[in-house]
């Protein structure tokens, strides 16, 4: 029995209206307000066909047909949102005149109805992408699976060591399978620890955005899943990273034909050098880009784990052992502190400490865009990659203690760049001076990127994919900025401002403005105006503020209790099942 059938006893009047004699207000009181067809109490109350006896109480018309306007608005949203009485969220028709009912449409489309489902597409496809998350982790990981080769351990003819860390041996391996053998070298990776994860984020990459990575070739479990050790298997990208090319005092030179393919028409300087800085910035921010866009965040983002891909001739990031995914919230808290001091963001988590273990996947996918917005976790990774920006500018920050001495004058100035050059630069030695100078081209936009990707707050440093469309990266040559760009560029200072920047700007603005009569606004009323801004009481825009911040903690609050109740239950590393095992 379907649910209108079901309800119908319970909202007929029991006297067919023809033969009532009593008025119609006294049937269907609502009626008599809201208009004889209103839909919002379903056509059962409301006969469209029998004439109606006219109330006793009349109102005027506009009030009617204002009414019914509500009542169909009313009735569309009960559509929309298929929730209500039965005949609110369906056309029952006229009970009594059953010819009246309406021929079925299939389809209601109305606009909220429209709105809902665009809210919740755009929900689903926001980073880091629920809906291409479910697709990726069943169709194209599955289609993958069926078709790519897969290696053994004696497959490979182990070759130079590259690299040992603290939870792995990189060898330079070449492959006896045939016909891969012929496909040149490869990078193998003995993992311990984090093995499982780096294959996972190495599988998403590849499937994701393949270029910003190393070409991942396999991994699987050698040995029992008890002593067992993981191998990774890549392309051999190249020799040379960029911490190695930094090292040369030849830096940036050394890169120029390497990523522009020939030497540029341009006399060594720094206006040189800033080109082919720009060159391997832009390079690192789309690569950055693409892992944050499926939803990754690297966590170790420094020179020694971007490596130069001689085959494409651009920087790919390379070491995912410390990335987390936040799609499914995959190692989002390592239980060991892996992340470089040297080039870690001052808050050091990417997720509120609030949040201190991930949420089962369906939870943890189902929440993902939420919790991305909250913590914003991209900005970890921008900071790290701000600090590069910084050392390929001054080379006098290129080695390690200088950039740890760096670091700590930076903490002193409460990471505020701008306080940290107005402390060294009237002391700078040359090699200080020429980063200032090389920053400085153009107007500054350089040292404007760079300030707004080195902040103490996460969520004032820009995004990779704002800090791309950057004008210090659409320069055709070294020309003065044209009038889009110069727009551009304001566009991303407004979308960068937090809010007492804000009103420090408008303050400008209206010093710059004036008045009509006397051109201008004076210093002392300008004071005036900075101090009575702090200061305001409670007005509206601070109170609502004040309650999207009381309720945006709240959220997080309820959010993060109902993480830690669905973690009391015990969960596995259920996607490690996913890791192929040796045979
Ligand atoms: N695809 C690749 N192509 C060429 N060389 C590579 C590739 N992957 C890694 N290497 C080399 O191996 C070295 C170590 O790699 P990786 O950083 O992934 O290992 P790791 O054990 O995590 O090291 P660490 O803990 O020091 O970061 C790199 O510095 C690089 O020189």
């Amino acid at each position: 029995m379907s649910l209108s059938s079901f309800s119908l006893p319970l909202l007929l009047p029991t006297t067919p209206p023809e033969i009532s004699h009593q008025p119609d207000f006294l049937l269907n009181p609502m009626a008599t307000v809201l208009g004889p067809t209103t839909p919002f109490l379903g056509n059962n109350f409301a006969p469209r066909t029998r004439p109606l006896s006219r109330p006793s109480v009349s109102f005027p018309r506009r009030v009617v047909v204002e009414g019914n306007l509500i009542a169909d608005a009313a009735k569309d949203l009960f559509l929309g949102v298929g929730v209500g009485l039965p005949c609110m969220v369906m056309e029952c028709g006229d009970v009594i005149y059953r010819s009246t009912l309406p021929k079925s449409t299939g389809l209601t489309i109305t606009p909220p109805g429209v709105a809902l489902a665009l809210g919740a597409l755009s929900y689903l496809w926001a980073t880091p992408g629920v809906a291409p998350g479910f697709f990726d982790m069943f169709v194209l990981a599955f289609i993958e699976r069926l078709f790519r080769p897969t290696y053994r351990k004696d497959d490979f003819v182990l070759g130079k060591k590259l690299g040992e860390g603290a939870f792995g041996v990189v060898y330079r391996v070449s492959s006896a399978k045939k016909p891969y053998n012929k496909e040149g070298d490869l990078v193998l990776k003995k993992a311990t620890q984090y093995g499982a994860v780096e294959i996972w984020m190495n599988e998403r990459v590849r499937r994701a955005c393949a270029s910003s990575c190393a070409d991942f070739v396999y991994g699987f479990m050698e040995g029992s899943s008890k002593k067992g050790e993981y191998w990774l298997i890549w392309r051999f990208e190249g020799e040379a990273t960029l911490y190695d090319l930094m090292l040369s005092k030849d830096f940036p030179y050394n890169v120029e034909t390497m990523i522009l393919g020939e030497v540029q028409n341009l006399p060594k300087g720094i206006e040189r050098e800033n080109k082919i800085i720009q060159t391997i910035m832009g390079q690192i921010l789309f690569a950055l880009d693409g892992l944050h866009s499926t939803g990754i965040v690297h966590r170790d983002i420094k020179p020694q784990n971007i490596i130069f891909s001689e085959g494409s001739r651009t920087f790919k990031i390379i070491d995912l052992g410390a990335a987390a995914d936040l799609r499914v919230g995959i190692n989002y808290i390592p239980k060991e502190f892996l992340l470089d001091p040297r080039y870690t963001a001052p808050e050091q988590y990417i997720m509120s400490t609030q949040t201190p273990s991930a949420p089962s996947a369906p939870v943890a996918t189902a929440l993902s865009p939420v919790l991305w917005q909250l913590n914003l976790p991209d900005r970890f990774d921008i900071y790290s990659t701000g600090l590069i920006f910084l050392q390929m500018a001054f080379p006098s920050l290129r080695t390690d203690s200088a950039l740890i001495q760096f670091n700590r004058q930076l903490k002193r100035c409460d990471y505020d760049l701008v306080a940290w050059r107005q402390t060294v630069e009237p002391r700078a030695g040359p090699d200080l001076r020429k980063g200032f100078e090389l920053l400085d081209l153009d107007g500054g936009i350089g040292w404007e990127l760079l300030t707004s990707m080195i902040r103490y707050k996460a969520r004032q440093r820009t995004s990779a994919k704002s800090a791309l469309a950057h004008p210090y990266f659409g320069r055709e040559g070294l020309l003065a900025l044209s009038f889009m760009q110069n727009l551009r560029l304001q566009l991303f200072r407004t979308t960068q401002q937090d809010y007492s920047e804000a009103a420090n700007w408008i303050i400008r603005l209206m010093a710059k403005s004036g008045t009509p009569q006397d051109g201008g606004f004076t210093e002392a009323q300008l004071q005036e105006l900075r101090e009575i801004a702090p200061k305001q009481k409670a007005t509206a825009p601070r109170n609502a503020l004040a309650s999207a911040l009381r309720l945006q903690r709240k959220i997080i609050r309820t959010i993060n209790e109902s993480m830690d109740e669905l973690n009391q239950r015990r969960k596995s590393f259920w996607w490690s099942r996913w890791i192929p095992r040796e045979e």
